[in-house]
């Protein structure tokens, strides 16, 4: 079925309506909460185990119904629907987009082109949970056979930050003896710095590409495959490489013909679907490792959350649906009221790498300048998402955010529950780190007035560089821990705010055209780079001089 031809939001009467609002709009948390006992109430809402509770941010009915219906007029819900369907809505690349059919329970139907993909997505789900019960109980070992003790994932883009990301938000679900660790970059330190202590016998390495192409993954590789084989060697084991090879490496993909020519044998290998974008496949076969290090039923806790949250985004009406209200304050803020990035601050250090992922998620979905009939868009898009954990950004940038010149919507993310209850004498130090996040947010949105500061005996030439402006919006979403299920709701709820976003502004957000080029001239640029005086001569000066800096100060 062909996809309706994108609406330039600008021609609504919502958009025109949101404009004249921004002119005039005089944001007053203060006066607002004064005015509205309840509004810290009135604009909270429930999905799933998360409390989101968009009170301070600086929207009002008025506000928030023009945005409701700018998503009408944008045909944002019918757009949902289309991609819950199985419509190709990724239209550059003429794909379904149906990550939402990865998480599905058992027995649910969805027909793509005539075929039910749900029964698919089970059977891979149980060929991997059926390698990770064997590899946790030592059913399944290395070549010499001893248990393996280290998964090393070697992926990049969505094939990795998704699997480090909830590798370290869910470490007290690893199994105790056994480690992940990731190789990314073609930098050769990271493989180095990760290989430089292994054990070949006792390692497991998973291959992840979804187009079994990446440059970086195959290079890595081919540098561990090299380095296992040599490793084992040195252990005085004698082994056929084959054999050491199909005990040691599998790959996870979507081109199983490449797995095989690259040497894994596919029966070693797990698959999923063109349907997926890497930035949306940490729950597809591209969670492996986790699968094996977290175990099946956390692995399928995991998956249940998603699911949880895609039904809410699906099924919640407009006012309550919170991915809805989130991607649509996201607009607000972006192409109303000039914001150009978005703070995501979570008080929970597992959460650590969670900023990252969103990094691809969103930017990598919305970093478009044309809509999905290649028209231009006339305003911004996609903003710049970046953060750090609670409370270490207070020490660092969270300076820039309070009374710096640029407004910054900001989300911060916190959990009632500690993993480890410790006590600093009478003090709960959970309360003190979570003391630190409701501080931080009614900071933003109340600031500190001239007056009170005035009334604090501060001395008159430093009165204005205390005074706190306030009316810095932020979201606080809280959840009761961080579980399995928790995070895989969190991220669905961002996955399918970014959706929002993207189908307001008519993009593509599953496509990812812009990281081609410099692909390409990497590789072109090769034979420069070893020394290829003709090569180099057709560069220009920038790049040619750049070039010449590295080969005479290469060692
Ligand atoms: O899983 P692959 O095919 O190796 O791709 C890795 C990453 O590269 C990208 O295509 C961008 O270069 C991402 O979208 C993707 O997640």
């Amino acid at each position: 079925m062909s996809i309706p031809q994108p609406v330039d939001p600008t021609a609504t009467d919502a958009w025109k309506k949101l404009e004249s609002l921004a002119d005039t709009f005089q944001p007053n948390l203060r006066q607002w909460f004064s005015d509205d006992p309840d509004r810290g109430a009135s604009w909270s809402f429930d999905a799933g185990d998360l409390m989101v509770d968009l009170s301070k941010n600086l929207v009002n009915e008025q506000i928030l119904s023009e945005l409701l219906a700018l998503a009408e007029e944008t045909d944002v819900l019918a757009h949902r629907d289309r991609m819950f369907s199985g419509d190709r809505i990724n239209v550059t690349e003429d794909r379904a987009v149906l990550h939402t059919a990865l998480r599905r329970p058992e027995g649910e139907r969805l027909l793509v082109d005539g075929t039910d993909v749900v029964p698919a997505v089970h059977e891979e789900l149980s060929r991997i949970f059926d390698f990770a019960r064997k590899i946790r109980s030592g059913a399944i070992t290395g070549v010499t056979g001893r248990r393996f003790t280290t998964i090393v994932n070697i992926g990049i883009g969505g094939s990795d930050l998704g699997p480090v990301m909830v590798y370290e938000a869910l470490h007290p679900y690893v199994l105790e003896g056994l480690e992940c660790r990731f190789i990314s970059n073609i930098d050769p330190t990271d493989a180095g710095e990760v290989i430089s202590d292994l054990d070949p016998e006792t390692t497991l390495v998973v291959v992840t590409s979804k187009t079994f192409t990446t440059l970086e993954t195959l290079t890595n590789a081919r540098i561990v495959r090299s380095w296992f084989l040599e490793a084992l060697r040195e252990n005085s084991v004698s082994f056929s490489e084959a054999e050491a090879i199909s005990q040691h490496f599998i790959a996870v993909s979507t081109a199983l013909d490449k797995v095989a020519e690259f040497g894994i044998d596919p029966a070693n290998a797990f698959g999923f679907w063109d349907w997926v974008g890497g930035r949306y496949s940490v729950d597809s076969a591209v969670g492996t490792s986790l699968a094996i290090a977290l175990g099946p039923e956390n692995f399928a806790q995991f998956l249940a959350g998603f699911n949880t949250m895609d039904r809410h985004f699906a099924q919640t009406p407009a006012e309550k649906n919170v991915p809805l209200l989130m991607g649509l304050l996201n607009v607000w803020y972006t192409n109303f009221l000039d914001a150009d990035t978005h703070a995501v601050l979570p008080y929970a250090q597992y959460l650590h790498r969670f900023p990252a992922y969103l990094q691809q998620l969103t930017m990598e979905s919305n970093g478009k300048s044309v809509r999905w009939d290649g028209s231009p868009v006339t305003y911004d898009t996609g903003e710049i998402f970046w953060g750090e954990p609670g409370t270490n950004g207070q020490h660092a940038f969270y300076q820039l955010i309070h009374q710096g010149t640029r407004l910054i919507p900001a989300d911060f993310i916190a959990f009632a529950s500690p993993q480890f209850p410790f006590k600093d004498g009478e003090a709960d130090m959970h309360e003190l780190f979570l003391s630190n996040f409701f501080a931080q947010t009614k900071a933003l949105a109340f600031g500190k007035t001239i007056e009170e500061v005035r009334a604090e005996g501060t001395a008159e030439e430093i009165v204005a560089a205390r005074v706190f402006p306030g009316n810095r919006p932020s979201t606080s979403i809280m959840a009761p821990a961080l579980t399995p299920s928790v995070l895989g709701q969190l991220i669905a709820l961002y996955e399918h705010l970014t959706f929002v976003q993207g189908a307001v502004w008519g993009i593509d957000s599953f496509d990812q055209w812009g990281v081609e080029l410099g692909k390409v001239l990497a590789r072109e640029l090769m034979p420069a780079v070893e020394g290829d005086y003709k090569a180099l001569e057709q560069q220009d000066s920038s790049t040619r001089q750049l070039i010449e800096y590295y080969r005479s100060h290469r060692q």
